[in-house]
């Protein structure tokens, strides 16, 4: 299994023989509107992509969207997707708006319901984006459990905090890898309250509740309203002595697991 970390939450995980790509944001840096309120108020993406386009599509057999807000479905991946690419999506509000932009080839998820792509099982599962009333204005998301057996088990989280359902996630599935969003996005106008996604301390609980699993985090600093540095990350869990279980991957950077 290879994994990339492209750029925020867009990803890459070759995986099972499948190549899947996960919430293209393909965006030239400033290209889109800052997210606000929030501390700062630059344009989005704060970064440029670490490759081209076309070398990111590259044999990719299907993209995963677990939400449509614009960092993770941007109007850059809507014009240059091949509207023909295999798309999973979390629920028929999402396909709909998918349809309407001309993608004729998207499988809606179902929770906790196992899909057999070319002998890659992907199940969607649960995720919270943000607590309390933050979590129903950010509206719906999912995550994803890969499995496969030559593989060890994936659980990419999404766009989720820490809550219960992860730890229900983590003890069904047993992920010896999990991906993670972890930049402490929130914003600052009173609504939303809070983060968005996790933060460093949601991932030590990820960690306690996998203490055998390698964390990879992403959705870091490349959208204004994020929250915690890769830099702040990495002083925490070499603070906590975990480092070698959560990685904290640069764009472009990737990890092979075997
Ligand atoms: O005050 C607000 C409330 C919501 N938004 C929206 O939030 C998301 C931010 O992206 P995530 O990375 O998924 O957290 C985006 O869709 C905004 O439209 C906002 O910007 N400001």
């Amino acid at each position: 299994m290879n994994f990339q970390q492209i750029r925020n939450a867009t990803i890459t995980l070759e995986y099972g023989g499948q190549k899947f790509l996960v919430d293209p944001m393909l965006s030239k840096k400033g290209e889109f509107d800052p997210f606000l309120p929030a501390e700062r108020d630059d344009r989005n993406p704060l970064v440029e992509l670490p490759m081209s386009v076309d070398e990111l599509l590259e044999g990719v057999d299907a993209v995963i969207i677990t939400h449509t807000h614009e960092d993770h479905f941007d109007q850059a991946a809507k014009d240059q997707l091949p509207k023909d690419i295999k798309m999973f999506m979390q629920d028929e509000e999402d396909a709909k708006l998918a349809k309407e932009l001309g993608f004729t080839n998207i499988e809606v998820m179902e929770e906790e319901v196992a899909i057999d792509f070319n002998g890659v099982e992907i199940t969607e599962v649960d995720g919270r984006h943000g607590y309390g009333e933050t979590a129903e204005l950010m509206g719906n998301v999912m995550g994803v459990v890969f499995q496969h057996p030559e593989e060890e088990t994936v659980y990419l989280a999404g766009d989720t905090v820490w809550y219960e359902k992860v730890e229900e996630i983590i003890d069904t599935y047993t992920p010896e890898i999990i991906l993670l969003n972890g930049g402490e996005n929130h914003f600052t106008g009173g609504r939303p309250v809070g983060n968005l996604i996790m933060g460093k301390e949601d991932i030590y609980e990820v960690y306690k509740a996998a203490p055998e699993a390698t964390i990879v985090v992403s959705h870091l600093e490349a959208v204004n309203h994020w929250g915690l540095s890769r830099e702040e990350l990495k002083n925490f869990i070499n603070e906590k002595g975990i480092q070698s279980n959560v990685l904290v991957p640069d764009d472009g950077e990737s990890y092979t697991f075997e």
